[in-house]
């Protein structure tokens, strides 16, 4: 992770952004009626260089299309996009000499053709310098552990296999930007942690900024510091899993070991029994306030062996959150750094 003056770069610019779709839909037996779509609603948030960030939302949040977006596939209708300084929309091949997309439900490798080969015609569509394309190639090979799979058609590879394909395809040309789109879905635990052991490697090598949609929060906890959650085309939260714990008004718990069964614990402020198993008793508090008091009122009034504090599961505020856990997570359309936030 790149910081200090370099992280003050911002890599990616998205100001205001708007994409209306025009559809027809069915009203009544015969009549249609042109109805307007608004995938994304005045979306606000900025990426700096180097920086590895979860985009995450329910279905139909926006995400996808804000990625098209990026990478200039879509034009918005509004707001104004920047990517490495570039407009993705006016110049798209430019941005694509820049940038690399992965999408994990389908491939930008040929289908037929040996792995091998599929890279050769990256290196030749983008011009890759030959040591540059060695190097990278030979990197991805090691840490991906694709020596044997190169010789492979790309059809004969598993999932896990073909991923780790594409992500190298999408390396090949040094992108200073890498977008990916649910890169572990449907990979087996080893498959998924290699994946994003190489991500932490690349996004720290090199300094590659990544901005990764996905739907397994594993992949967030483990690689993002921050994480920006859009619904209905907007941002909801922008900033460190930290504070969308503390935003999120979640509960921690106490969990506390006494030296004997006992009653359940009452008449700590702020705090419930929320379950007690033998000795052991669980205590619930808002996630916003420190444990300190809580522990010094149970070890004054009761005979304390052990404790431990667990956060809240981050699986329960996003589902929260998408439930539409309310204004307290509206952050304003401009969003937060994750600086402010962290
Ligand atoms: N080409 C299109 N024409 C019309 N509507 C579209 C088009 N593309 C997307 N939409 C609509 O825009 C909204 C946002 O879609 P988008 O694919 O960006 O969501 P998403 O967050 O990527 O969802 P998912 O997690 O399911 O992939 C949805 O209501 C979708 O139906």
């Amino acid at each position: 992770m790149v910081s200090g003056a370099a992280a003050a770069e911002q890599l990616i610019e998205v100001e205001g952004v708007e994409k209306v779709f025009s559809v027809r839909r069915k009203a009544g037996r015969l009549r249609r009626v042109r109805q307007e779509v608004r995938a994304v609603d005045g979306l606000s948030f900025r990426v700096p260089r180097g920086e590895m960030v979860g985009y995450i939302g329910p279905n139909g949040a926006g995400k996808s299309t804000t990625i098209k977006m990026l990478t200039g596939i879509l034009v918005p209708s509004g707001g104004r996009l920047r990517v490495a300084g570039i407009d993705p929309a006016r110049e798209r091949t430019r941005l694509a000499r820049r940038i690399g997309v992965v999408f994990g439900q389908r491939t930008t490798l040929w289908w037929d053709l040996p792995l091998r080969d599929s890279y050769e015609l990256v290196r030749r569509m983008y011009r890759v310098p030959d040591r540059t394309y060695r190097a990278n190639l030979e990197r991805c090979v090691e840490l991906l552990d694709l020596g044997p799979l190169l010789a492979v058609p790309v059809r004969q590879l598993s999932l896990g296999q073909r991923m780790r394909g594409d992500i190298t395809a999408a390396l090949l040309h040094d992108p200073e930007v890498l977008y990916l789109d649910e890169p572990t879905i449907g990979l087996d635990v080893v498959s998924k942690a290699r994946v994003r052991e190489f991500l932490r490697e690349v996004n720290a090598e090199r300094g590659t900024t990544v901005l990764l949609t996905t739907h397994d929060l594993t992949d967030i906890e483990q690689l993002c510091r921050r994480v920006m959650v859009i619904d209905h085309g907007h941002l909801v939260y922008d900033g460190g899993l930290d504070g969308l714990r503390a935003a999120g008004g979640g509960e921690r718990t106490l969990v506390v070991d006494l030296a004997r069964e006992l009653p359940p614990i009452e008449g700590v402020p702020g705090a419930r029994t929320v379950r007690v198993d033998g000795p052991r008793q669980w205590l619930a508090f808002p996630a916003s306030q420190s444990a300190a008091p809580l522990v010094a009122a149970v070890a004054a009034r009761y005979p304390l062996v052990d404790l431990s504090v667990r956060e809240p599961e981050i699986e329960t505020l996003i589902a929260e959150l998408y439930a539409g856990g309310g204004p307290r997570w509206d952050i304003g359309r401009s969003g937060t750094t994750a600086d402010d936030a962290l």
